[in-house]
This record gives structure tokens, C-alpha cells and sequence, in this order.
């Protein structure tokens, strides 16, 4: 029988995406940010993140110091090796720190990388920490609690049963999503799978996260949530809980307080009314982007990228998937869509990772089509002159970026993208460099194309070229098609997709923005079905001033009765101080 349903996905890229957690692990991060190396020490580490703070949210690249909290969390889990739950609400830094760990954690078992396993209870959040979702890693069967049914599935992939044996610390990411019979059910399979019955959870180190105020395990309609805090393993297994107190994402403190108050479902009524005046529509932004749309409903997700793609002028554009394999159904359950219908001007999303600057999540502008081989003949700088007088618009940052350095148009093309194409006075179109090759001197500062990109000229279909804000200011990327492949837990290709990687990015789910900061955010409340799912939805807000809501009603603010009685078991026991010492406790 089949071992889990859950698929794996990747891209031809992956190996990119693990570089791309907001982590300075210096591959591909510009000169000016390995100044300040990340976790070298305990004491002072510092990360470097990627933030949202610009008016025009234009995300810029900075280095963060832990705070205390954080760091004590990090040495409990590094250097004492502890099974740990840290929480917090939203902002607090969670992932910030998830990826801290998880960097220390790959430097101390550098030379055995197999013992640390990254895994969430989402494929979009383990897509984010480079991970897997719990429920690939273990090859566990959905909804199977019969553990030696389960014991033989596993049996049967070597990957997973390898994972079982060797790993000596599991990291599970939004863990209020996953389901506490799957939490038992996974702690009886350590036990029996590692043979060493006495300890917990067979001697795994755990480090789990999340916050179970946000989303709730999914449930069938009308099922009462069973909470991973509340499985018998939990209480076994999980020796200290940590909450982070301090709120980043916010700086507005009657912001946070009013979040607060969302948060447990207790709105008074002067939150009420901040709330409700908050319908009113945000100002435009100067570079014509307009703000992110939530909605909790796929339906009126696609629905609001329809009507607005509808309102813009000029030809669609559609780009048909190019779907092979022997498991074809699997892709439908794919981010990047059979059909990408675009225009000139709409707002899309990049849905894959290609480094630190482009990353799954990107969001940029259409400024045309074009063929590959004419955005490879605009890369870079031009060599001396300008050959056709249009006068390229800089795309770079102009501190001492990559971008205008010579090899620039070697590496240009980085998987599925042509980068930094420069275009003309019109803001749209690729100027043309001519690169006399034959020239020694120039052909030093204008290395040749790689065999792939070479190859790839031949290629006359007409991509999407977008303008990207990135850490640095904005690039220009041609955005070519790019393989996706669904693999099953032993790695055998089951279908695969070869598809422009972008998606329509005027609106999102609820579900999907979970762990985001939005500077500009528009949600509609009307809709909401589930509990925390307005606290997710307004706590992505960085502040009151980017925030429009439609459909405020306290009363479907809640938050679930059993997270906020084991919650306030946990605070009895907390000592949040008002310095930031760790609210540290033990079971
Ligand atoms: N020690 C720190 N110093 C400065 N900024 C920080 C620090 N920790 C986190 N941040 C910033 O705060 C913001 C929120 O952090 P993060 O996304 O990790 O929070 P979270 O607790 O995971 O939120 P959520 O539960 O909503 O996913 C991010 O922009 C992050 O870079």
C-alpha cells in the first residue's frame, strides 16, 4: 500500500532555496552584507533579514541582533540541547529565530547535515524554512493510527525510515496547524522505529514553534480541533515552553494592544471602532503598486485577480503549462497554474526562489514580452557607449551592487530568469548592447553567455519581463519558464510542470499570507470561517496607516476557548518581565 499521500515539490532549483531563508549564510548576499557575520557566537548573533520598513514597501536587507529571549531559546536548544516550544504572537520573531537555529544547528552538525530535520505543518511554511512538510519527512499516512500499519508503510521508504533512524533533532514549524492524534502518532513511531523505548519521543530533540492562536489544525466541517498541546505526547515530550514577548512587527504600541485584544477574541469597543474606521481606502502608492488584497477564500482570491486583470488595457497573454508525467492530477494542487493569463501592467508574484534578492514571494509589475535573446543582449551595463542612444534606466542599486559589475551578464541567468535587463527611456523595452567579443579587453568585462543561456536563445516565445522590488531597490527580470516536479518520499518523479513561475498577485489567501509582513494590506473580513483567522489576517499589517478592513464584526473574532484556558496555564507559570528576560519555564 502507499506510504504518505503527501507529495514533495521542487523545483529544478531547490538547491537555491536553501540559501534563501533570510539567513546570512553569505552565499549570494552582496559584499556590504557579510560585513557582519550571523551566528558566530551565542551572545551576539545577528541576522540578516530582509524587512518591509520603506513607505513604499520596498523591502530592504538589514542585520538583527537576537534579543534576549531569543538568544536564551537559541542556547537552550544548541547548547543544551533541549526539547523546546517556543510561542509568541504574531511579530515576536518566531521565524526569525526558527532560522537562527536552524543556522546554528546546521554549523554544529556541519559534518553530519542528515541529523537535523527541518520539517512544517504546511507545505507553504516549510517551503519558507527550506524544509518539508511532517508529514513527508516521517512518510506517515494522513489520518492512519494504527502504528504498526504505519510502522510497515514506513518500512517500506528507505528515505524516511533513514530520516527516522538517524535524525537526532526535529524542528516542526506551525505547529498550532497540526493535529494532535498526528503528534501521539508520531511520538509512538519514534519510540518504536529508534528502539529506544525509555526515552521520549526515542531520544529526538524537538524544537516546535508556532502560535495556537493562529490557524487551527484542519478539520473535517463541524469537527472540534484537536490540538497538538493537548496529545498525551506533548505533555511527555516537550520539557520547556518559551514565549516571546516582544512584538517587531508592529512599532505602533496601540497597535499591538489592539492586536492583543484580537488575539484572545475580546474586542472592546474602542477597538471596535479603530477597527471599523479602517474601511476606509488606502492612498495610492507612488510606484503605482497597489495593496496586497486578503481574502479567506480561494475563490475570491482568483475573482479579485480576474477583475482587475480585466481592467487594464492592452492583450492578454496566456502561458500554457507544459504538464508531463504519469500522476498528472497531482499538479492541480500546484501554486504555479496550468493557465498564467497576463497583460502588460499587472501585478504578479514570484513563486519560486532564485536567491537572496528574488525570492518565492517577490512581487513586481509586467512592463512587456519579450524573447529571451532580446533581454540577453541588454544585460548589465553597457560596455563603453550606448549603441542606440536610449538611455538605460539604472534597475540596480547603485552601492556597488553586482548588478553593474562586468561579469554581471555571465550570471545574469540564473534559472528560469534573465536578471538585471535594462531597459530604455520608455521604462519597458531592453535596450540592445553591442558587445564586440572579439575584443580582448572588452571580452574580459563582458564574459560570454553560458552553454544554457546560449542554448536557451534559440528560444523565441515572448516571456513576461518584470519589474521586481527587491532588498536592493528594483530589478528588471525576464522570467522564464522553469521545471516543477511532484516526487514521491523516494524521489520518483510522478509529474512535472514547465511553466512561467508567476502568479496574479493582487490578492491572496488568508491562509497563504501566514507568516508575512505587509506593508499595504487591504482585507475583507466578510467571509471568515474559522477561528484566529482575522487575527492572522490583520496581525500581517505593520502598521494602522497600511491596514484597510471591510467587514469588521467582533463577533467572529474569536479565539478558541481551549488555547486560551492551556494559554493561561502557561502565563501563571510565565515571568514576563518588562526587560525582555526570557519568559522561560519548565514542565
Ligand atoms: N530581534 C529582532 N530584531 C529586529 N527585528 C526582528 C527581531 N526578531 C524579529 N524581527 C522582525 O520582526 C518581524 C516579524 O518577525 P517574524 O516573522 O519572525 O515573526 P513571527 O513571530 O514568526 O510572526 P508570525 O507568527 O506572524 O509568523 C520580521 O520583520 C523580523 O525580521
Amino acid at each position: 500500500m502507499a506510504r504518505s499521500t503527501v507529495l514533495t515539490t521542487k523545483t529544478i532549483n531547490a538547491r537555491k532555496r536553501k540559501s534563501t531563508g533570510g539567513i546570512d549564510d553569505s552565499k549570494g548576499v552582496d559584499a556590504s552584507n557579510k560585513r557582519r557575520r550571523t551566528i558566530d557566537t551565542f551572545f551576539s548573533p545577528q541576522v540578516t533579514i530582509v524587512t518591509n520598513q520603506g513607505d513604499d514597501a520596498i523591502p530592504t536587507c538589514e542585520h538583527v541582533s537576537l534579543n534576549s529571549e531569543q538568544v536564551r531559546v537559541l542556547q537552550m536548544v544548541v547548547q543544551e540541547e533541549k526539547n523546546v516550544f517556543f510561542t509568541g504572537a504574531a511579530g515576536t520573531g518566531k521565524s526569525l529565530l526558527l532560522r537562527a537555529i536552524i543556522q546554528a544547528l546546521r554549523r554544529k552538525y556541519a559534518k553530519k547535515p542528515e541529523v537535523v530535520s527541518v520539517t512544517a505543518s504546511t507545505g507553504m511554511a516549510a517551503s519558507n524554512i527550506g524544509g518539508m512538510t511532517i508529514h513527508s519527512w516521517g512518510a506517515v499516512t494522513p489520518g492512519m493510527h494504527n502504528i504498526d500499519r504505519q510502522i510497515s508503510c514506513i518500512k517500506t521508504c528507505k528515505p524516511a525510515f533513514k530520516r527516522w533512524k538517524e535524525t537526532k533533532v526535529l524542528i516542526i514549524d506551525e505547529v498550532s496547524m497540526v493535529d494532535g492524534q498526528l503528534f501521539d502518532t508520531l511520538a509512538k513511531l519514534a519510540v518504536q522505529l529508534r528502539k529506544k523505548t525509555e526515552k521520549p519521543f526515542g531520544g529526538i530533540q524537538l524544537v516546535v514553534t508556532g502560535d495556537f492562536f493562529q490557524l487551527p489544525p484542519v478539520t473535517k466541517s463541524g469537527e472540534e480541533p484537536f490540538f497538538a498541546f493537548e496529545s498525551e505526547a506533548w505533555k511527555r515530550c516537550i520539557d520547556h515552553t518559551v514565549t516571546l514577548t516582544q512584538v517587531y512587527r508592529q512599532k505602533d504600541t496601540q497597535f499591538v494592544e489592539l492586536l492583543n485584544e484580537l488575539r484572545r477574541g475580546t474586542i472592546s469597543p474602542s477597538a471596535q471602532q479603530t477597527f471599523t474606521s479602517l474601511s476606509r481606502p488606502l492612498p495610492p502608492l507612488p510606484s503605482g503598486i497597489l495593496p496586497t488584497e486578503l481574502y479567506p477564500l480561494r475563490a475570491q482570491v482568483d475573482r479579485a485577480n480576474s477583475t482587475r486583470l480585466a481592467a487594464l488595457p492592452g492583450a492578454l497573454r496566456t502561458f500554457t503549462a507544459r504538464d508531463t508525467g504519469t500522476h498528472q492530477k497531482v499538479l492541480e494542487q500546484m501554486i504555479v497554474p496550468a493557465q498564467l493569463v497576463l497583460k502588460s501592467n499587472a501585478q504578479v508574484m514570484l513563486v519560486k526562489n532564485v536567491d537572496e534578492r528574488l525570492v518565492n514571494g517577490s512581487v513586481g509589475r509586467v512592463l512587456g514580452f519579450f524573447t529571451i535573446a532580446s533581454c540577453l543582449a541588454s544585460v548589465g551595463s553597457p560596455p563603453s557607449s550606448q549603441e542606440d542612444g536610449a538611455k538605460p534606466k539604472s534597475t540596480a542599486s547603485a552601492s556597488g551592487s553586482q548588478e553593474s559589475s562586468p561579469g554581471a551578464s555571465a550570471s545574469s541567468k540564473a534559472g528560469g530568469a534573465v536578471r538585471n535587463v535594462q531597459v530604455g527611456a520608455d521604462g519597458r523595452t531592453p535596450v540592445f548592447y553591442y558587445r564586440p567579443m572579439e575584443n580582448k579587453e572588452n571580452a574580459r568585462d563582458t564574459k560570454p553567455l553560458s552553454a544554457s543561456a546560449k542554448g536557451k536563445v534559440k528560444d523565441e516565445e515572448r516571456y513576461p519581463l518584470v519589474e521586481f522590488r527587491t532588498a536592493q531597490g528594483t530589478e528588471v527580470v525576464l522570467v522564464v519558464r522553469d521545471e516543477f516536479r511532484v516526487e514521491d518520499n523516494e524521489g520518483k518523479l510522478l509529474a512535472r510542470r514547465v511553466q512561467v513561475p508567476l502568479v496574479l498577485a493582487w490578492a491572496m489567501s488568508i491562509h497563504k499570507s501566514q507568516g508575512q509582513t505587509i506593508q499595504h494590506v487591504k482585507i475583507d473580513l466578510r467571509s471568515v470561517f474559522e477561528k484566529g483567522q482575522s487575527y492572522v489576517a490583520l496581525s500581517r499589517a505593520a502598521s494602522l496607516d497600511g491596514l484597510q478592513v471591510l467587514g469588521f464584526d467582533p463577533k467572529k473574532v474569536k479565539a478558541h476557548p481551549k488555547v486560551i484556558e492551556w494559554s493561561s496555564t502557561l502565563e501563571t507559570h510565565t515571568s514576563a518581565d518588562t526587560d525582555r528576560t526570557p519568559a522561560v519555564e519548565g514542565h
